[in-house]
């Protein structure tokens, strides 16, 4: 339906053409023209990863590992490395690109054992949730995973990548251990990671509490 200015009618907001601007091995930026909801024709950078694999609308996965141990809080398995991008250290949840004919849960096990070593079981995976939609079309699905800690391969897990560093946070004082650590060193930490600490805080202090009615 095309706007008109003296109707009342609303447009489908839509997009029009994709040009390429530059495109690199990983990433490549894009000129989209797109039909606004008030059917203005108008122009918006786009950034796309170039390794998205046909069977999946996501380009990756972010791991929620829980290590449950007899006699030890239960953790969650996070990691800390260099981002060049960021130019500094972050602290993730692990995650990593989805590989030609991986399902989520699959590249997750896979990616968990890769960065930190640890073998575990999925108990969920979400949709597929956009990262940072006013810049790019990355997505990625969260996909939660339990590791049995007692397990013999469990106990000593050997990572495969030199460069980053796993760290075990307990879950009940997720928030306040990433707070610490922010403190201490200078890292950032992602989106997902912070908004999960503000859920778990919410759920174990004040489950009864609605945060947006507060004064
Ligand atoms: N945007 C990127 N630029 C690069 O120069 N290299 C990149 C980008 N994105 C991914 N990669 C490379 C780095 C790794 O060698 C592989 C796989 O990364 P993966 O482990 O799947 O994902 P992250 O842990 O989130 O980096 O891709």
């Amino acid at each position: 339906m095309n706007h008109t200015e003296d109707s009342n009618e609303t447009t489908a907001p839509h997009v029009v053409k994709e040009e390429l601007l530059a495109s690199g091995r990983w990433v490549k930026l894009e000129k989209t023209t797109y039909v606004d909801p008030a059917g203005s024709t108008r122009i918006w950078e786009t950034v796309r990863r170039t390794t998205r694999q046909t069977n999946t609308n996501a380009d990756g996965v972010g791991i929620i590992a829980l290590l449950k141990r007899t006699l030890h809080k239960d953790c969650v398995v996070m990691v800390k490395q260099f981002r060049p991008p960021m130019g500094c250290f972050t602290l993730e949840f692990p995650a990593g690109l989805i590989d030609e004919g991986e399902s989520a849960a699959t590249a997750a096990l896979r990616e968990l054992k890769e960065e930190t070593g640890y073998k575990g079981e999925v108990v969920g995976v979400t949709p597929v949730t956009c990262l940072d939609p006013g810049l790019s079309n990355c997505t990625t699905q969260i996909v939660t995973v339990n590791i049995n800690g007692d397990e013999m391969e469990n106990i000593n897990p050997t990572q495969q990548l030199e460069f980053v560093e796993v760290l075990l946070l307990p879950l009940d004082e997720f928030q306040t251990k990433i707070d610490e650590l922010l403190k201490k060193e200078e890292i950032v930490v992602d989106a997902k990671v912070y908004i999960f600490a503000m859920g778990m805080v919410q759920a174990f202090f004040k489950p009864r509490e609605l945060p947006v009615l507060k004064q």
